[in-house]
């Protein structure tokens, strides 16, 4: 029986075909296991460096090429291009079996062919070759084979390296390119991620190939699930995930366990692929959860795109840890009345006039929540024995019981008048989920969790029991934006090695990545484990413009300049809604939509929720989390506007609140900034932003 497999360059040149083309082709496809019986033509292509690729007829004017087996039973598509392309590509072209990873390869060994006299001619006269100081062995260990060998022993250069690019099988490029700039073997295969297979590999198995290399190929059963492949041909991360994503995405954990890494490492994808192995082959109800509902939401919107969704949604809730600590609270408390913020400070203003205190309403919130709430503070001894760390300024003995009665008064007051904060609702539901033998979910998975604080942690491991798999989460602490910094062991959750970084940036361009990582140089981060993360080795393979940042006299210089930088990628062939607008301020956003709009640009606000097609988001920095856009504005990057002075405690207050409060200024305009995936333009006016300055 024939099966069919779909590399992923078949999916991105279907992706940009006319819609009309596109039919054709899963025409032609949805029959071909039917055709295959009653005699399909597969069409051999004469003067073929490789005779098992073949064409196939989708119209007049566009052929499919396809690997077919010289003896199995895999037909492997590989590109749709028009006629005379698709068999020039076919001809020159050869498929072979990496001597280290056993996966496919495919190589343009004519232009390989055609590039060695000249690069031997140059190889003579040279004093050294740059593979020199690696030898045969160590090569052909690392999957070079003999026709890359010879081509890589002639080299000079690593700018003949760079123009091979296309043409040398990817992983095998990749790897000289390490040993190229001075990696020992084995660092130049770390930086593949990927494992040396132990399998024994015959070379001339190709369907032993194809069938280990999911990283780029996927199996379709039948025509359903090769109309939902192509159904969103541009969202390769549904069908193909790199060998350690998806290795995190399968693995069986005998506890939580936790994905990290850089800005477009993929770890949403690989949290939504765990939740859906999970769901597909767990034990119970899984839980898939964030911090905001705007998060929550586009992970639904992930989820919705897997192609069995409709299988597993059943076993599936998609909800932030608020919603969840509310529906849990409700259900033993009915309606709850919440606090609301004006309403709180009435509430510290009337005890610190009651009790004659000097903090402010604001200073006591913060005490309350980042302190008394996060560590279960319940009594005065608790209370003194608390630890402060970056909490402004510090407190003596006496300060800290005026501090307890203050709290004490405000926890009395809501009890008394029945009114909630989304603080107290998190820690009832906690504690009564806590009393339950049976807990809501069997499995939870969260994303962005480095931005969880301790009282929705201690929710989310009461609501599932400790057992293998329990809780699954994605974190990158260089991305914390808002004040928590939780130790994990701190609110009962040990990871114990259970910890996997990815390394590889899918999103941004290495010269936006490298740019943007330049911002939190010197930065020393936790890993919510008691160290440091490192951020080192997140890398991206795409490529294009360095980021520009531009300076303007006035404000309203600046803003006409975000709206013609808008106009023009619009102008380009940007869609509006894949171009955002990032500011620091909500009043900026409203001053950005209004200048685009006078512009008539359609805009929105990101405030209201997800992007929206047709139209340009602008949102603050912190509503960009979770989004990408292909080009991106990063406005009001200008001093006092960035670091926020409202969000730093001054430095004569407290120090480490005040490093602290940079940091996260930094980390905020850090995530904003990697949201870009092809284009970014910075701007700032009247003076930059002291983060900008110490860039340059
Ligand atoms: N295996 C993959 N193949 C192709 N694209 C991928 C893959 N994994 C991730 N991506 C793409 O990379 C981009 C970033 O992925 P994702 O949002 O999961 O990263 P992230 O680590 O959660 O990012 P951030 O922390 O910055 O929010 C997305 O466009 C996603 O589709």
């Amino acid at each position: 029986m024939a099966r069919l497999a779909i590399d992923r360059d078949f999916l991105l040149d279907f992706a940009k075909l006319e819609k009309s083309v596109q039919d054709r082709v899963t025409e032609v496809f949805t029959k071909f296991e039917h055709a295959r019986h009653t005699g399909i033509h597969l069409e051999k292509i004469a003067n073929a460096r490789d005779d098992r690729f073949r064409t196939i007829r989708i119209d007049q004017f566009w052929r499919g090429v396809v690997l077919a087996p010289e003896a199995g039973d895999i037909y492997t598509l590989l590109k749709v291009l028009p006629h005379d392309d698709a068999y020039a590509w076919a001809q020159r072209r050869t498929a072979t079996v990496n001597g280290a990873t056993g996966r496919i390869e495919i190589r343009d060994v004519e232009a390989i062919d055609a590039s060695l006299p000249h690069l031997e001619q140059v190889a003579q006269d040279a004093p050294r070759r740059l593979f020199d100081h690696v030898s045969d062995s160590d090569l052909r260990r690392l999957g070079i084979d003999g026709q890359t060998l010879a081509f890589a022993r002639v080299l000079t250069d690593e700018a003949q390296l760079e123009a091979a690019e296309g043409l040398l099988p990817s992983v095998q490029w990749k790897v000289l390119t390490a040993l190229a700039a001075g990696y020992t073997p084995e660092e130049a295969w770390d930086e593949l991620c990927v494992d040396i297979t132990s399998e024994q590999i015959d070379p001339d198995d190709l369907d032993a190939a194809v069938e280990r290399s999911r990283d780029r190929v996927v199996f379709v059963d039948g025509p359903d699930e090769l109309l939902s492949v192509l159904a969103y041909p541009f969202a390769l991360w549904r069908v193909y995930l790199h060998p350690v994503q998806r290795s995190v995405v399968e693995a069986s954990y005998r506890g939580p366990a936790r994905i990290t890494g850089g800005p477009g490492t993929g770890k949403t994808v690989v949290a939504l692929h765990r939740a859906r192995h999970l769901a597909r082959t767990g034990e119970g109800k899984v839980l898939v959860t964030t911090f905001t509902s705007t998060l929550a939401e586009s992970l639904r919107a992930g989820l919705m795109l897997l192609d069995d969704y409709d299988e597993f949604v059943d076993r599936i809730d998609v909800a932030h840890v608020d919603q969840l600590a509310h529906r849990i609270v409700r259900e033993e408390h009915g309606a709850l009345r919440m606090l609301t913020g004006a309403q709180e400070r009435e509430l510290w203003s009337t005890i610190i006039r009651d009790l004659g205190l000097s903090f402010t309403p604001a200073f006591l919130a913060e005490e309350w929540r980042q302190v008394v709430i996060a560590q279960q503070v319940r009594s005065a001894q608790d209370y003194l024995a608390a630890k402060r760390t970056g909490r402004g300024r510090p407190l003596g003995s006496q300060q800290r019981a005026h501090v307890w009665q203050a709290i004490w008064e405000f926890e009395a007051a809501l009890r008394e008048q029945g009114l909630w904060t989304h603080e107290t609702v998190c820690v009832e539901a906690a504690r009564l989920l806590a009393e339950r033998d049976r807990k809501p979910y069997r499995h939870i998975v969260v994303d962005e969790a480095q931005d969880l604080s301790p009282e929705k942690w201690r929710l989310l491991r009461a609501a599932v029991s400790e057992g293998p798999n329990d809780l699954f989460f994605a974190a990158d602490t260089h991305q914390r934006i808002y004040q928590h910094q939780v130790t994990l062991r701190d609110v009962g959750i040990t990871i114990a090695g259970r910890s996997t970084r990815l390394r590889i940036n899918y999103r941004t361009t290495a010269e936006i990545l490298a740019w943007s990582l330049g911002l939190l140089h010197g930065e020393r981060i936790d890993d919510m484990d008691g160290g440091v993360e490192s951020i080192t080795g997140c890398r991206s393979e795409l490529h294009g413009p360095p980021p520009t940042v531009q300076g303007f006299a006035s404000k309203e210089d600046e803003l006409c300049a975000v709206a013609a930088a808008v106009r023009e990628w619009m102008d380009s062939g940007v869609a509006p809604e894949e171009i955002g607008v990032a500011v620091r301020s909500n009043r900026l956003v409203k001053e950005v939509a209004e200048t685009l709009n006078a512009e008539s640009i359609p805009v929105r606000e990101l405030a209201g929720g997800l992007p929206e097609d047709g139209a340009v988001s602008v949102g603050t920095m912190h509503r960009m989390k979770g989004l990408e856009f292909r080009c991106l504005v990063v406005a009001g990057v200008s001093e006092g506007q960035l670091p926020a002075p409202k969000a730093v405690v001054p430095e004569s207050e407290d120090k480490a609140a005040h490093r602290a409060g940079l940091q996260r200024e930094r980390c905020l305009l850090f995530v904003a900034c990697t949201r870009a995936r092809e284009q970014l333009l910075v701007t700032w006016s009247c003076e930059p932003s002291p983060f900008l300055t110490a860039l340059s």
